[in-house]
């Protein structure tokens, strides 16, 4: 192949195309917009012909921690879902690497994707280092919102968690006093929040903040 040519090719398609059928699905806004029914619902049987719990993470990046959670909890099934493409092709590759089947990857802006959600669906979602779009203007575009909230209450199952974590203290203190307020969640750890994260597995963007001193914030609830 000229190398010309060989440059051209994203990195998408040098991953190979097994591999993207296997673990990527793209949702377009204007198809989920025009009909929604062409695309499976978030659910573990159409993704995943099983019925095992369900763990949904929101804007997972090149997902370190969602593969690893897969890899630690093979009776469980994930889904990650991101608009950059470019971090699902990382997720992609590590998934192969760790030769998970409990894992998949939405391409998809998760604010179009309310069709697809089913009640009682969803046994965890995570929402971790979320832009925190701090700029008065921008914070419409905020993912943690009260309708955010609504959407979960109707699709976790009942006792599923919801677990959110950030640097911005000014953003975590803004989500953190919405549910706060939700008396339809309640939190799973005596604290007001946390400080850190104890887990086995930091996220990529874990790791680069704790890496440049930042603190970590961090909130679990789970569902009444
Ligand atoms: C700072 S990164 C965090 C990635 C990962 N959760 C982690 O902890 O390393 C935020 C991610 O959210 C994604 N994102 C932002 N808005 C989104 C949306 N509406 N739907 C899906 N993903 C979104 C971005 O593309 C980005 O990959």
């Amino acid at each position: 192949m000229p190398r010309r040519t060989f440059l051209r090719f994203t990195r998408a398609q040098l991953l190979d195309q097994e591999l993207i059928t296997r673990y990527l699905l793209s949702l377009s806004p204007e198809q989920l917009h025009r009909d929604s029914s062409v695309f499976p619902k978030m659910a573990s049987r159409p993704f995943f012909g099983n019925d095992a719990p369900l763990e949904l993470e929101v804007g997972c990046g090149s997902a370190e921690q969602l593969c690893h959670l897969a890899h630690q909890l093979p009776g469980c099934n994930f889904i990650g879902v991101d608009i950059a493409r470019k971090s699902l092709e990382k997720a992609i590759e590590l998934a192969a690497r760790l030769e998970l089947s409990n894992i998949k990857f939405l391409h998809a802006d998760f604010q179009h994707m309310t069709p697809l959600l089913i009640p009682q669906s969803l046994q965890a979602v995570y929402l971790h280092f979320p832009d925190p779009h701090l700029k008065p203007k921008c914070r419409k575009r905020r993912i943690f919102n009260q309708a955010f909230l609504d959407t979960l209450d109707s699709t976790l199952v009942p006792s599923g968690t919801l677990s959110v974590m950030t640097d911005v203290e000014e953003f975590f203190l803004d989500m953190l006093q919405i549910i706060e307020a939700d008396p339809r969640f309640i939190k799973t750890h005596p604290e007001r929040y946390l400080i850190g994260f104890s887990g086995t597995v930091r996220s990529h963007f874990q790791r680069l903040w704790e890496d440049y001193g930042e603190t970590i914030y961090r909130f679990e609830y789970r569902k009444r």
